[in-house]
């Protein structure tokens, strides 16, 4: 018995066991078969999958239709560029029509992987580009999904960092990137040194730095294992965004800030207080952990604030 309730139309559907359903959504996705105007049936242990036409297997069916506008495909938003998590060209057609800002739409064919954290992408609509501007809190930044890391989730834990650091601090980021911890904190530092090994990561931070007219921050092509042998100074505060593989570089970090200092360390963690026996263990004291944000049911990013004594 199949209950449909709110508006209702009638249009070709397909009924797969519920556990087959969200594979042959997936095809049907790709194919550009999928209805999005119609919700998804339930009937017992099948589901009844909208179609846009005919096909074999197909019956007539009555669904309920989504209010309003078509639902747009699920994405997330960097500068000009939508990332989908679903191969849908005429979804993101329609994703590219409905916002102004968009100038790409991009599918991304994997999770961040590699010493780089860098995803591959398949071009969906638009121009057929990686790269972008993104703009938080008064700051413009050249990205390029593919041959760097960005995340623009991580501007409120930017902001939040800033508010700690005291005019004219000495500060370290380990793991830069295209450099937005370090050109946002270079408002109050009077130095950020600013490492990664990703050659395309460093060459866009130049462009950052170019761009937005910051001379106070000090880019480095380096291996962060080098840093403590190869810098004459200690730091204020040392920023180390490497959640996967942060916690080999914690003696790196406790060797590189000054007695009195600050190291902000991110990590994927799926207990709290995962790292606080550690750090302790380093003669550290952890002043704050927080969730950045989940990655999974089981695991979430989180930062820890560690104040370092001062002998
Ligand atoms: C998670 S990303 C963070 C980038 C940046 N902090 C941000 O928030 O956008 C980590 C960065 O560390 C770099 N990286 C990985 N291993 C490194 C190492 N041993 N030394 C220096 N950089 C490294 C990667 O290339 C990547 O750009």
């Amino acid at each position: 018995m199949i209950h449909v309730v709110g508006r209702t139309a009638g249009g070709w559907g397909i009924r797969v066991p519920a556990r087959q359903g969200e594979e042959l959504r997936q095809v049907l996705i790709r194919e550009g078969a999928l209805d999005p105007s119609l919700k998804v049936l339930r009937d017992g242990s099948d589901l009844i999958l909208p179609l846009r036409k005919e096909r074999k297997g197909a019956a007539w069916f009555e669904f309920e239709a989504h209010t309003g506008r078509e639902p747009l495909p699920r994405h997330e938003l960097v500068g000009g560029i939508a990332i989908m998590q679903e191969e849908d060209p005429s979804g993101a057609e329609a994703l590219l029509k409905s916002r102004p800002s968009l100038h790409t739409v991009v599918f991304a064919q994997g999770e961040v992987h590699g010493e780089y954290r860098t995803r591959e992408f398949s071009h969906l609509a638009g121009e057929p580009t990686t790269r972008t501007l993104v703009t938080e809190h008064g700051h413009t930044f050249v990205v390029d999904l593919a041959g760097a890391y960005f995340s623009a989730r991580l501007s409120t834990e930017r902001q939040r960092i800033l508010t700690q650091v005291r005019e004219g601090e000495l500060v370290l980021d380990m793991f830069a990137g295209v450099g937005p911890f370090a050109i946002t904190l270079a408002e109050r530092a009077s130095l950020v040194v600013a490492a990664d090994l990703n050659p395309k990561a460093v060459a866009l931070m130049l462009e950052n730095l170019h761009r937005s007219r910051t001379a106070n921050v000090l880019p480095l092509l380096v291996d962060a294992r080098h840093l403590a042998r190869i810098l004459p100074w200690r730091f204020d505060r040392v920023v180390m965004n490497l959640p996967l593989a942060g916690t080999e570089f914690l003696p790196e970090a406790f060797r590189l800030v000054r007695p009195g200092g600050a190291i902000h360390f991110y990590s994927l963690v799926s207990a709290e207080g995962e790292h606080t026996a550690r750090i302790r263990e380093l003669c550290g004291t952890v002043t704050a952990e927080r969730v950045v944000r989940s990655y999974s049911p089981a695991q979430w990013h989180a930062v820890y604030d560690v104040a370092v004594p001062e002998t």
